[in-house]
């Protein structure tokens, strides 16, 4: 089998890509996905997306012990369905800040990665093929915590996606990928349950790794190594491969192929192709703090953000389940390594939560933030004490689901692909997903991964006169 390209993995940035792609005449384009139909009731409802974590639509990987976190090993679950993360995802669409593009921007020297840039980008994502609504601010609990979160001085926004992604504090009711009261994911909105003609999505496809061709010194990748079916079968790609299995997916399947940090591979018995240090490193994630003491009385759809643009950790608190969670970028990052050679294996992930020990006098200023918040005047109807157990931090922390960082783009020695997300010294491979962005931005990193999915269709085009 023969497409001009093959874009392996139908989350938010793989689905955007594939979309855009194949809207191009002439243009064969095969959509790899390891996950099954969207179709469940859990991806439907958003109200549901919890009841995935745990069930057959996520990987269920979960993290090495650390002494940062007790040696508790977190659970740390990614979509495997189609559409990804986007599929099982709490459904917020947050753009990013300003000061994240910008650092972008400059991290790899490229002013296609600015904010200025972005702003287009998103207003023509959003126009269609997505669709984002505001949650109402008629819903009293959101009314509340805007209310309150004013009163500790979070001033109120009509949605966090203007000038709140400008400022330095905020708060506002969320944006949702929800239509109808559906979820209408990235890969829905943009391949739909009828995807173009020259599109081919095949669910059920574990990729295994990327196959190359050696022309003298130079490594051409020429398609993919599946299984499918429990069939294993090799499937090329004449024009490109584009990995975007997500930021824990993308290095490992990197890594399988010979990509990646020589001694590193050498220790699993991979033959070196390229020898990129960076790949697999810099895993940059929110992690996640759960407010003890407080419960919410019903749902709200209001988000609140602080430290937007100063030194301590960009912060962010959202109600989920009756429970106050704060988010927050943490100053040391993690990294993904292989287990083993073996494809089916579950890579290692290090998170890199807690291990430097500013970040847990920022969890703790943000916690006391947040039960500032809960205590509001405006939030006493909504709001109950409960029982507290003796509460300390490394117990109850866990991922908010935004990993991000392990393939990212950049101009130094640990970058693994270049602005036009090219993986260094490989020719024929890109990487498009939440992997290629070099620190995790403010808030919910869905809206940026489709945005790179954009960024990537957008350089294929011009590069391949499409
Ligand atoms: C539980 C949860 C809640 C979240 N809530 C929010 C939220 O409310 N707002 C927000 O902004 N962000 C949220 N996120 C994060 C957001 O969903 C992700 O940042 C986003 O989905 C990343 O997109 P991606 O395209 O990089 O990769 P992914 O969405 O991870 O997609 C990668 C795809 O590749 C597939 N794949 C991986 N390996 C292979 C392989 N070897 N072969 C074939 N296919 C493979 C996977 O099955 C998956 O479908 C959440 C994430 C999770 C998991």
């Amino acid at each position: 089998m023969n497409y001009d390209f093959i874009v392996c993995g139908s989350g938010p940035a793989g689905s955007a890509l594939a979309g855009r792609l194949a809207e191009r005449p002439g243009v064969s384009v095969l959509l790899l996905e390891a996950g099954h139909t969207d179709e469940r009731p859990t991806v439907d409802d958003p109200s549901r997306w919890v009841e995935n974590l745990g069930g057959p639509a996520v990987w269920d990987f979960s993290t090495e012990p650390s002494p940062a976190v007790h040696d508790r090993r977190l659970f740390y679950p990614m979509g495997r369905v189609l559409g990804g993360g986007g599929s099982v995802n709490g459904s917020t669409w947050v753009r990013g800040h300003r000061d994240d593009w910008d650092f972008y921007a400059r991290e790899t020297g490229d002013p296609a990665w600015s904010h200025k840039s972005a702003l287009e980008i998103f207003d023509r994502i959003e126009k269609g093929p997505l669709r984002i609504t505001t949650a109402s601010k008629a819903h009293p609990v959101t009314e509340a915590v805007l209310a309150a979160a004013d009163q500790v001085g979070l001033p109120r926004y009509f949605h966090p996606n203007g000038r709140l992604m400008e400022s330095e504090r905020g708060a506002a009711p969320r944006q949702e990928i929800i239509h109808d009261g559906r979820r209408l994911s990235p890969y829905r909105a943009y391949v739909g349950p009828r995807p173009h003609a020259n599109l081919t999505v095949l669910s059920g496809a574990l990729v295994l790794g990327v196959l190359f061709e050696t022309i003298g010194p130079r490594n051409r990748a020429i398609g993919v190594r599946v299984r499918h079916h429990g069939r294993l079968r090799q499937i090329y790609a004449s024009t490109e491969v584009v990995l975007s299995l997500g930021a824990v997916q993308t290095p490992k399947i990197l890594m399988l192929s010979g990509v990646g940090d020589a001694a590193e591979l050498a220790a699993c018995s991979i033959e070196v192709r390229r020898h990129l240090p960076g790949v697999g490193r810099n895993l940059d994630d929110h992690a996640r703090f759960p407010l003890p003491g407080l419960r919410v009385l019903g749902d709200t759809r209001a988000g609140c953000f602080w430290n937007l643009s100063s030194d301590e950790p960009p912060t962010f608190m959202e109600v989920r389940g009756g429970t106050f969670h704060i988010g927050m970028r943490m100053r040391d990052t993690g990294r993904i390594r292989l287990a083993s050679a073996d494809p089916e294996a579950h890579p290692l992930i290090e998170t890199g939560f807690l291990t430097n020990p500013a970040d847990l006098d920022s969890a703790f200023r943000a916690l006391d933030t947040a039960r500032a918040i809960g205590q509001g005047r405006a939030l006493r109807p909504y709001v109950t004490a409960a029982e507290t157990e003796q509460h300390d931090v490394r117990d109850t922390v866990g991922t908010f689901w935004h990993p991000c960082g392990t393939a990212r783009m950049g101009l130094d020695n640990s970058a693994v692909v270049d602005s036009r997300l090219r993986v260094l010294g490989c020719e024929g491979l890109r990487v498009a997903d939440a992997s290629v962005l070099p620190r995790a931005p403010v808030a919910g990193t869905m809206a940026p991964s489709v945005l790179v999915g954009e960024q990537a269709a957008a350089f294929i085009t011009a590069e391949h006169a499409l």
